[in-house]
């Protein structure tokens, strides 16, 4: 069974690519096995940043990797954090500080203007150096109160319509039938399965 090494630190991440790979038989393994590896986030886009992960992880390693580089555009605050989502609150900042950080800037924003989407940025670069970009969306709003205690990041300020929940109120099932990461990985799953049979 081949490895394939997702390119991040972020154990939640990990854990849902897990779950939406199981299926595929490839040895997934990510940066927790590679400690060493440091990767500067200095792009400008989710793009950017997505090949840099993965294409750094492929250079030191010489094995498959797939890059996730994800993050929040809340309309009112013009589209903000985007791609400096988890450095919001500062460059070493906590779930908690950025979603207070959050909350604090939407102060006095009503529900019905506090529209947001999640998106996520996928690349895989192969050890023959092809590579392959998908981008996921999930539409929601920024509510006024954190809620729920599964998932990582953003997930409890995040409601999801078509869910009726916020993502931390989802399982990781519930979660994964819709997120922003699952649809980019629906449509990278193509290569990964060539890739496992390779
Ligand atoms: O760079 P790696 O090591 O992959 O891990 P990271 O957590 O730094 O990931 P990013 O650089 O892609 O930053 C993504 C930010 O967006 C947040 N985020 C991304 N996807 C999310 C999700 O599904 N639920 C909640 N927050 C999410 C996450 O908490 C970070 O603050
Ligand atoms: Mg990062």
């Amino acid at each position: 069974m081949l490895d394939l090494v997702i390119a991040t630190k972020n154990a939640g991440k990990l854990k849902e690519f897990r779950e939406m790979l199981s299926d595929i038989p490839l040895n997934i393994i990510s940066l927790q096995d590679f400690p060493g590896i440091e990767v500067e986030e200095n792009g400008d886009t989710f793009e950017e940043n997505a090949v840099l992960k993965a294409k750094r992880v492929v250079e030191l390693t010489g094995i498959a990797s797939l890059g996730d580089d994800s993050g929040l555009e809340v309309a009112a605050l013009g589209g903000r954090p985007g791609v400096h989502t988890a450095r919001f609150a500062g460059p070493r900042a906590s779930d908690l500080e950025n979603i207070n950080k959050l909350l604090n800037e939407l102060k006095g924003v009503p529900p019905e203007k506090r529209q947001a989407r999640f998106v996520c940025c996928l690349c895989l670069v192969l050890s023959d150096g092809r590579i392959f970009v998908e981008y996921g969306y999930l539409e929601g709003y920024i509510i006024l109160e954190p809620r729920g205690t599964m998932g990582f990041g953003y997930d409890p300020v995040f409601f999801v319509p078509e869910l009726g929940k916020t993502l931390a109120e989802a399982t990781l099932e519930e979660k994964n039938a819709v997120s922003h990461r699952a649809r980019a990985t629906e449509k990278i799953r193509k290569h990964l399965l060539q890739y496992a049979r390779s």
